[in-house]
Protein backbone atom coordinates (compact mmCIF):
# COMPACT_ATOMS: atom_id res chain seq x y z
CA UNK A 1 0.00 0.00 0.00
CA UNK A 2 2.92 2.17 1.33
CA UNK A 3 6.37 2.01 -0.34
CA UNK A 4 9.29 4.47 0.78
CA UNK A 5 12.70 3.02 -1.21
CA UNK A 6 15.42 5.57 0.38
CA UNK A 7 13.66 8.22 0.94
CA UNK A 8 14.93 11.32 2.26
CA UNK A 9 13.52 15.21 2.53
CA UNK A 10 14.33 17.76 5.32
CA UNK A 11 15.55 15.63 7.99
CA UNK A 12 14.15 12.33 6.98
CA UNK A 13 17.03 10.11 5.90
CA UNK A 14 17.10 7.30 4.17
CA UNK A 15 13.64 5.85 4.64
CA UNK A 16 13.34 2.56 3.16
CA UNK A 17 10.01 0.15 3.99
CA UNK A 18 6.96 -0.77 3.46
CA UNK A 19 3.42 -0.76 5.07
CA UNK A 20 1.12 -3.30 3.30
CA UNK A 21 -2.32 -2.78 3.10
CA UNK A 22 -4.53 -2.96 6.34
CA UNK A 23 -2.00 -2.10 8.33
CA UNK A 24 -2.91 0.30 11.21
CA UNK A 25 0.72 1.69 11.59
CA UNK A 26 1.60 4.45 14.40
CA UNK A 27 4.19 6.66 14.07
CA UNK A 28 6.55 7.81 16.90
CA UNK A 29 9.44 10.13 17.43
CA UNK A 30 10.41 12.85 19.27
CA UNK A 31 9.56 16.67 18.28
CA UNK A 32 11.04 17.22 14.88
CA UNK A 33 12.01 13.40 14.19
CA UNK A 34 10.04 13.99 11.12
CA UNK A 35 6.76 12.26 11.61
CA UNK A 36 4.61 15.18 9.98
CA UNK A 37 7.25 15.27 6.73
CA UNK A 38 6.67 11.04 6.70
CA UNK A 39 3.12 11.64 6.20
CA UNK A 40 3.25 14.64 4.06
CA UNK A 41 5.48 12.74 1.09
CA UNK A 42 2.67 9.44 1.55
CA UNK A 43 0.20 11.82 0.90
CA UNK A 44 1.54 13.79 -1.86
CA UNK A 45 1.97 17.23 -0.03
CA UNK A 46 6.03 17.11 0.00
CA UNK A 47 7.78 15.77 -2.62
CA UNK A 48 11.07 13.82 -2.04
CA UNK A 49 14.60 15.12 -2.55
CA UNK A 50 15.48 11.47 -3.19
CA UNK A 51 14.54 8.19 -3.40
CA UNK A 52 10.72 7.28 -4.41
CA UNK A 53 7.58 7.09 -2.45
CA UNK A 54 4.42 5.07 -3.93
CA UNK A 55 1.33 5.27 -2.46
CA UNK A 56 -2.00 3.18 -3.24
CA UNK A 57 0.37 1.99 -6.01
CA UNK A 58 0.63 5.68 -7.26
CA UNK A 59 3.42 8.33 -7.28
CA UNK A 60 1.52 10.47 -4.48
CA UNK A 61 2.85 13.90 -6.09
CA UNK A 62 1.44 12.87 -9.79
CA UNK A 63 -2.05 12.31 -11.24
CA UNK A 64 -3.22 14.49 -7.89
CA UNK A 65 -7.06 14.41 -8.40
CA UNK A 66 -6.94 10.71 -8.81
CA UNK A 67 -4.76 9.74 -5.93
CA UNK A 68 -6.57 12.07 -3.62
CA UNK A 69 -9.86 10.27 -4.59
CA UNK A 70 -8.03 7.75 -2.63
CA UNK A 71 -6.70 9.08 0.60
CA UNK A 72 -8.36 10.74 3.07
CA UNK A 73 -5.93 13.16 5.50
CA UNK A 74 -6.21 15.16 8.44
CA UNK A 75 -2.99 17.08 9.62
CA UNK A 76 -2.62 19.05 13.05
CA UNK A 77 -1.43 22.33 10.29
CA UNK A 78 -3.66 22.67 7.54
CA UNK A 79 -7.02 24.24 8.36
CA UNK A 80 -9.79 22.23 6.65
CA UNK A 81 -12.85 24.54 7.43
CA UNK A 82 -13.32 27.47 5.00
CA UNK A 83 -14.00 30.22 8.47
CA UNK A 84 -16.63 31.93 6.94
CA UNK A 85 -19.01 28.91 6.02
CA UNK A 86 -21.10 26.65 8.69
CA UNK A 87 -19.31 23.19 9.38
CA UNK A 88 -22.47 21.57 7.78
CA UNK A 89 -21.70 23.62 4.45
CA UNK A 90 -18.17 22.75 4.24
CA UNK A 91 -18.96 19.36 4.43
CA UNK A 92 -21.92 19.76 1.73
CA UNK A 93 -19.07 20.94 -0.37
CA UNK A 94 -16.86 18.04 0.25
CA UNK A 95 -19.54 15.72 -0.46
CA UNK A 96 -20.41 17.68 -4.20
CA UNK A 97 -16.38 17.67 -4.97
CA UNK A 98 -16.22 14.13 -3.68
CA UNK A 99 -19.33 13.15 -6.04
CA UNK A 100 -21.22 11.40 -2.91
CA UNK A 101 -24.48 10.41 -2.85
CA UNK A 102 -27.37 12.75 -0.94
CA UNK A 103 -28.56 9.31 1.29
CA UNK A 104 -25.28 8.41 1.66
CA UNK A 105 -23.71 11.30 2.96
CA UNK A 106 -26.53 11.90 5.04
CA UNK A 107 -26.69 8.92 6.87
CA UNK A 108 -22.91 8.56 7.45
CA UNK A 109 -22.88 12.50 8.60
CA UNK A 110 -25.80 11.27 11.19
CA UNK A 111 -24.00 8.42 12.79
CA UNK A 112 -19.97 10.10 12.18
CA UNK A 113 -21.40 13.24 14.26
CA UNK A 114 -23.19 11.29 16.78
CA UNK A 115 -20.51 8.82 17.24
CA UNK A 116 -18.05 11.89 17.58
CA UNK A 117 -20.12 14.37 19.56
CA UNK A 118 -20.53 17.20 17.47
CA UNK A 119 -24.20 17.13 16.01
CA UNK A 120 -25.34 20.06 17.85
CA UNK A 121 -21.95 22.20 16.00
CA UNK A 122 -23.04 21.55 12.64
CA UNK A 123 -24.81 25.42 12.36
CA UNK A 124 -21.75 26.92 13.74
CA UNK A 125 -18.38 28.11 11.75
CA UNK A 126 -14.94 26.41 12.82
CA UNK A 127 -14.01 29.83 14.42
CA UNK A 128 -17.30 29.62 16.93
CA UNK A 129 -15.33 26.44 18.04
CA UNK A 130 -13.31 25.28 20.52
CA UNK A 131 -10.04 23.85 19.98
CA UNK A 132 -11.54 19.88 20.65
CA UNK A 133 -14.83 20.91 19.52
CA UNK A 134 -13.38 21.87 16.44
CA UNK A 135 -10.99 18.70 16.19
CA UNK A 136 -14.04 16.04 16.57
CA UNK A 137 -15.57 18.03 13.38
CA UNK A 138 -12.03 17.40 11.44
CA UNK A 139 -12.22 14.23 12.10
CA UNK A 140 -15.92 13.80 11.38
CA UNK A 141 -14.84 14.92 7.72
CA UNK A 142 -11.89 12.56 7.43
CA UNK A 143 -13.90 9.19 8.35
CA UNK A 144 -16.84 10.66 6.37
CA UNK A 145 -15.63 9.89 2.76
CA UNK A 146 -14.55 6.22 2.23
CA UNK A 147 -10.97 6.10 1.18
CA UNK A 148 -8.46 3.19 0.59
CA UNK A 149 -5.48 5.05 3.28
CA UNK A 150 -6.58 7.10 5.87
CA UNK A 151 -3.59 9.58 7.33
CA UNK A 152 -3.91 11.23 10.68
CA UNK A 153 -1.01 13.63 12.21
CA UNK A 154 -1.39 13.97 15.97
CA UNK A 155 -5.63 13.70 15.72
CA UNK A 156 -6.21 13.42 19.64
CA UNK A 157 -4.61 16.66 20.14
CA UNK A 158 -7.02 19.02 22.63
CA UNK A 159 -9.52 15.94 22.40
CA UNK A 160 -10.96 14.88 25.64
CA UNK A 161 -11.70 11.24 27.03
CA UNK A 162 -15.01 10.73 25.48
CA UNK A 163 -14.19 11.75 22.19
CA UNK A 164 -10.69 9.72 22.00
CA UNK A 165 -13.15 6.72 22.79
CA UNK A 166 -15.17 8.00 19.71
CA UNK A 167 -11.95 7.93 17.53
CA UNK A 168 -10.39 4.77 18.60
CA UNK A 169 -14.18 3.15 17.77
CA UNK A 170 -13.73 4.93 14.17
CA UNK A 171 -10.30 3.88 13.57
CA UNK A 172 -11.30 0.22 14.93
CA UNK A 173 -14.49 0.05 12.57
CA UNK A 174 -12.62 1.21 9.60
CA UNK A 175 -9.63 -1.50 10.57
CA UNK A 176 -12.24 -4.45 10.06
CA UNK A 177 -13.25 -3.21 7.03
CA UNK A 178 -9.55 -4.00 6.03
CA UNK A 179 -8.49 -0.08 5.20
CA UNK A 180 -5.00 1.27 5.94
CA UNK A 181 -4.56 3.78 8.48
CA UNK A 182 -1.30 5.62 9.58
CA UNK A 183 -1.52 7.79 12.66
CA UNK A 184 1.01 9.83 14.42
CA UNK A 185 1.25 10.91 17.81
CA UNK A 186 2.91 11.49 20.81
CA UNK A 187 0.69 9.76 22.64
CA UNK A 188 1.65 6.33 23.65
CA UNK A 189 -2.54 5.59 24.93
CA UNK A 190 -3.35 6.35 21.36
CA UNK A 191 -0.78 4.19 19.91
CA UNK A 192 -0.97 1.01 22.17
CA UNK A 193 -4.74 1.61 21.44
CA UNK A 194 -5.00 1.41 17.88
CA UNK A 195 -2.07 0.36 15.70
CA UNK A 196 -0.67 -2.99 15.24
CA UNK A 197 2.35 -1.42 13.99
CA UNK A 198 4.83 1.41 15.16
CA UNK A 199 7.45 3.34 13.27
CA UNK A 200 9.57 4.72 15.59
CA UNK A 201 11.50 7.66 14.17
CA UNK A 202 15.08 9.41 15.77
CA UNK A 203 16.19 12.11 13.93
CA UNK A 204 14.86 11.29 10.95
CA UNK A 205 15.84 7.99 10.52
CA UNK A 206 14.06 4.65 10.92
CA UNK A 207 15.13 3.76 14.73
CA UNK A 208 12.38 0.87 14.98
CA UNK A 209 9.81 -0.33 12.62
CA UNK A 210 7.71 -3.34 13.61
CA UNK A 211 4.98 -4.90 15.31
CA UNK A 212 3.85 -3.45 19.17
CA UNK A 213 5.17 -6.79 20.45
CA UNK A 214 8.35 -6.79 19.40
CA UNK A 215 8.43 -2.78 20.01
CA UNK A 216 7.30 -3.70 23.89
CA UNK A 217 9.84 -6.56 23.85
CA UNK A 218 12.63 -4.42 22.71
CA UNK A 219 12.22 -1.28 24.88
CA UNK A 220 10.12 -2.22 27.89
CA UNK A 221 10.61 -6.45 27.82
CA UNK A 222 9.89 -6.15 31.77
CA UNK A 223 6.62 -7.66 33.24
CA UNK A 224 4.78 -9.14 36.38
CA UNK A 225 2.22 -12.43 36.52
CA UNK A 226 0.26 -11.88 39.45
CA UNK A 227 -0.99 -15.40 40.14
CA UNK A 228 -3.69 -16.24 42.87
CA UNK A 229 -2.74 -20.35 43.84
CA UNK A 230 -5.24 -22.62 45.70
CA UNK A 231 -3.20 -24.58 47.98
CA UNK A 232 0.37 -25.87 47.54
CA UNK A 233 3.11 -23.53 46.36
CA UNK A 234 5.34 -24.10 43.39
CA UNK A 235 8.95 -24.07 43.31
CA UNK A 236 10.45 -21.70 40.65
CA UNK A 237 13.79 -21.92 41.22
CA UNK A 238 14.62 -23.19 37.99
CA UNK A 239 12.75 -20.35 35.90
CA UNK A 240 14.57 -17.19 34.59
CA UNK A 241 12.90 -14.83 36.46
CA UNK A 242 14.25 -11.75 37.88
CA UNK A 243 12.37 -11.78 41.23
CA UNK A 244 9.60 -13.45 43.10
CA UNK A 245 7.72 -12.25 46.22
CA UNK A 246 5.21 -15.00 48.19
CA UNK A 247 2.06 -13.36 50.39
CA UNK A 248 0.24 -15.49 51.67
CA UNK A 249 -1.50 -17.42 48.36
CA UNK A 250 -0.35 -14.97 46.30
CA UNK A 251 2.97 -14.91 43.93
CA UNK A 252 3.97 -11.69 42.21
CA UNK A 253 6.47 -12.93 39.43
CA UNK A 254 9.07 -10.43 37.64
CA UNK A 255 10.35 -11.24 34.69
CA UNK A 256 12.23 -10.37 30.94
CA UNK A 257 9.39 -11.35 28.59
CA UNK A 258 12.55 -11.48 26.32
CA UNK A 259 13.76 -14.50 28.70
CA UNK A 260 10.65 -16.45 29.87
CA UNK A 261 6.77 -15.44 28.34
CA UNK A 262 3.99 -15.15 30.57
CA UNK A 263 2.69 -18.54 29.16
CA UNK A 264 5.79 -20.11 29.88
CA UNK A 265 5.75 -18.88 33.70
CA UNK A 266 2.13 -19.55 33.94
CA UNK A 267 2.33 -23.02 32.10
CA UNK A 268 5.85 -23.78 35.02
CA UNK A 269 3.55 -23.55 37.77
CA UNK A 270 0.31 -25.50 36.73
CA UNK A 271 2.55 -28.60 36.87
CA UNK A 272 2.90 -28.29 40.37
CA UNK A 273 0.02 -25.98 41.63
CA UNK A 274 -3.45 -25.47 41.41
CA UNK A 275 -3.82 -21.88 39.71
CA UNK A 276 -6.91 -19.94 40.81
CA UNK A 277 -6.72 -16.48 39.12
CA UNK A 278 -3.87 -14.56 37.36
CA UNK A 279 -2.81 -11.38 35.95
CA UNK A 280 -0.11 -10.30 33.71
CA UNK A 281 1.00 -6.13 33.77
CA UNK A 282 3.74 -4.74 31.48
CA UNK A 283 6.06 -1.89 32.55
CA UNK A 284 4.96 1.01 30.94
CA UNK A 285 5.77 1.75 26.97
CA UNK A 286 5.08 5.18 27.36
CA UNK A 287 7.63 5.87 30.16
CA UNK A 288 10.35 3.47 28.04
CA UNK A 289 9.64 5.96 24.34
CA UNK A 290 9.92 9.12 26.90
CA UNK A 291 13.35 8.13 27.83
CA UNK A 292 14.14 7.78 23.96
CA UNK A 293 12.70 11.24 23.39
CA UNK A 294 14.27 12.92 25.79
N1 LIG B 1 9.17 23.36 5.30
C1 LIG B 1 10.32 22.98 5.84
N2 LIG B 1 11.48 23.45 5.37
C2 LIG B 1 12.66 23.05 5.86
N3 LIG B 1 12.79 22.15 6.85
C3 LIG B 1 11.68 21.63 7.35
C4 LIG B 1 10.38 22.01 6.88
N4 LIG B 1 9.45 21.31 7.57
C5 LIG B 1 10.14 20.55 8.45
N5 LIG B 1 11.47 20.73 8.31
C6 LIG B 1 12.54 20.06 9.06
O1 LIG B 1 12.15 18.72 9.35
C7 LIG B 1 12.20 18.50 10.75
C8 LIG B 1 11.08 17.56 11.12
O2 LIG B 1 9.84 18.22 11.07
P1 LIG B 1 8.47 17.44 11.28
O3 LIG B 1 7.39 18.47 11.30
O4 LIG B 1 8.37 16.36 10.28
O5 LIG B 1 8.70 16.80 12.73
P2 LIG B 1 7.65 16.04 13.68
O6 LIG B 1 8.30 14.77 14.09
O7 LIG B 1 6.32 15.96 13.04
O8 LIG B 1 7.61 17.03 14.91
P3 LIG B 1 6.41 17.39 15.94
O9 LIG B 1 6.22 16.17 16.79
O10 LIG B 1 6.97 18.53 16.71
O11 LIG B 1 5.20 17.75 15.12
C9 LIG B 1 12.12 19.87 11.39
O12 LIG B 1 12.80 19.92 12.62
C10 LIG B 1 12.81 20.75 10.38
O13 LIG B 1 14.20 20.71 10.59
Amino acid sequence: MVICDKVNKFILHDVDLHIPQGVTLGIIGASGAGKTTFLKLISGLLKPDGGVVRSCRNNPVEKRAEFLRRISVLFADIPVFDERLSIIDCLEEIRIMYGMKQKEFDERLDYISETLGFTENLLLKSKQLSLGQKRRAELGLTFLRDADLYIFDEPCIGLDQFAKSAFYKLIEEKKREGKTILVSSHDMEDISKIADRVLLLEKGEVAFYGSKEELYKRLAPMEESFIELDGKLPDISDLEVDRYVVENDKMIIRYNSNHVSSKEVLERICKTSRVKSVSVRRASLGESIKKIER
